[in-house]
C-alpha cells in the first residue's frame, strides 16, 4: 500500500480581481470580482513507505501547493489524497502527529522567543517525553551545530541559523513524512551539505518518507532517486533524474581534444555533413551536442575527421537540463 498517494488532485485559488480609479474600486466592493488560479491542476501518484522524492519545477508551478495539500494546510478543490491512511485536509491530530512541513521561507518560530523556549513549546505541542526530547535535541544542536544559538531570541538569528533551528523543531516529534519546502534557503554551502547528509540519515535510520522542493539541483540530485517536475499545475514527469534528461534533452554531450595543430569549425563539421553542434572551443579542447540518436554516426564521423587526441561521449549534466527548463528554453 503506498504511504502517500494523489489521484487527480486540484487546487484552485479564487483570487479577488483590483482594478484601479475610484471607480472601479468603489464597484469592486458592491460586485466583487474574482479569477480563478489553477495552482495543482489534476495530478495523480503514489509514493511508498520510506521514500524520497524531489519536487522540481519553475516559479509558480505548484510545488508548494501540492506540499500544502499534502499536509492537510489546504484542502483540493477536487480529487483525492492520502498519507499515511489518513486524509490530510481533515487535519487529524493522529495525522499531524506523524508529520512536518518545513517551509524554508516562513518560521514557527516566535520572534521574541529564546530558541530554547520554541524547542519546550514544540516538545509540549507534540507531547515528546522530556528523556527523548533531550537526547534529539542535544543530537540535532550538535549536529547542526546550533548548540549556541539556544539562549538567543529568534529575532536575532540570520537566515540561515533559523533555517537550521526550523529543521530540528521539524523533527523533535520524529514524524514519519518530512515535506521540506526549500528546507536549505539561506545557508552556507557547508551548511548546505551537512543539513543534506543529516536528512538522508534520518530518512534511512528511520525510514522516513521525504518529499523535498529545492531549486538548489544539489539537494535533489545528492538525495532523491526519484523526482517529479511540476510545470503550470500538471506533473510533466515522474520518474528517474536521468529519465529526466532523456526527455528534456535528448542530446549527448561530445568532448575532444584535437591532436597538436588541428583545428574543427562548424563550417568544417557541416561542409563533412556531421550531424553536430559545436558548442564550446577552447585551446584545442571541444565541446560538441548531437542529437541522441546521432550520437554513434557522428562520433564514426569525428573519428574520420579529426586526428584525435581524446574523445568522450555523455549525457547532458541534469543541471544544465532543469537550467534550460527554468529559463523556458525547453518546451514544456
Ligand atoms: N494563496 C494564494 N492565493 C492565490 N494564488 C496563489 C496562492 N498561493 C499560490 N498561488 C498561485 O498559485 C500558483 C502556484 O503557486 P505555488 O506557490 O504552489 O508555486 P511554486 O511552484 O511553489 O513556486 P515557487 O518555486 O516560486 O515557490 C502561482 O501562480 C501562485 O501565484
Amino acid at each position: 500500500m503506498p504511504h502517500i498517494m494523489a489521484e487527480e488532485l486540484t487546487k484552485i485559488y479564487r483570487v479577488p480581481v483590483r482594478k484601479g480609479g475610484l471607480r472601479s474600486a468603489f464597484a469592486s466592493l458592491l460586485k466583487p470580482e474574482f479569477m480563478e488560479v489553477k495552482a495543482v491542476d489534476g495530478i495523480s501518484f503514489s509514493i511508498r513507505q520510506g521514500e524520497m522524492l524531489g519536487v522540481i519545477g519553475p516559479n509558480g508551478a505548484g510545488k508548494t501547493t501540492t506540499l500544502k495539500l499534502l499536509s492537510g494546510l489546504l484542502c483540493p478543490t477536487s480529487g483525492r489524497v492520502e498519507a499515511a491512511g489518513y486524509v490530510p485536509w481533515k487535519r487529524e491530530k493522529r495525522y499531524l502527529q506523524r508529520i512536518s512541513l518545513l517551509m524554508g521561507n516562513r518560521s514557527q518560530m516566535q520572534w521574541n522567543n529564546t530558541v530554547y523556549d520554541c524547542m519546550t513549546i514544540f516538545r509540549d505541542i507534540y507531547q515528546v517525553p522530556e528523556a527523548a526530547f533531550k537526547t534529539r535535541l542535544t543530537e540535532l544542536a550538535f549536529m547542526l551545530d546550533v548548540d549556541k544559538l539556544m539562549p538567543k531570541r529568534v529575532r536575532d538569528l540570520s537566515l540561515g541559523e533559523r533555517s537550521k533551528c526550523e529543521l530540528i523543531l521539524a523533527l523533535l516529534h520524529r514524524p514519519e513524512i518530512l515535506y521540506l519546502d526549500e528546507p536549505t534557503l539561506g545557508m552556507d554551502v557547508t551548511m548546505q551539505m551537512r543539513l543534506r547528509e543529516y536528512i538522508g540519515e534520518y530518512n534511512r535510520r528511520y525510514g522516513a518518507t521525504v518529499i523535498l522542493t529545492s531549486h538548489y539541483m544539489a539537494d535533489i540530485t545528492s538525495l532523491c532517486p526519484r523526482v517529479m517536475l511540476i510545470t503550470g499545475g500538471r506533473l510533466s514527469f515522474d520518474g528517474p533524474l536521468s529519465g529526466l534528461s532523456e526527455q528534456l534533452m535528448p542530446y549527448k554531450m561530445i568532448r575532444l581534444a584535437l591532436a597538436e595543430n588541428g583545428e574543427l569549425t562548424q563550417e568544417l563539421l557541416d561542409s563533412r555533413g556531421i550531424p553536430a553542434e559545436l558548442t564550446e572551443s577552447k585551446s584545442g579542447a571541444y565541446s560538441l551536442r548531437v542529437r541522441k540518436e546521432n550520437a554513434v554516426q557522428a562520433s564514426a564521423m569525428l573519428m574520420q575527421t579529426a586526428d584525435l587526441a581524446e574523445f568522450s561521449i555523455t549525457d547532458p549534466p541534469v543541471e544544465a537540463v532543469i537550467d534550460k527548463l527554468f529559463s523556458g528554453e525547453v518546451a514544456r
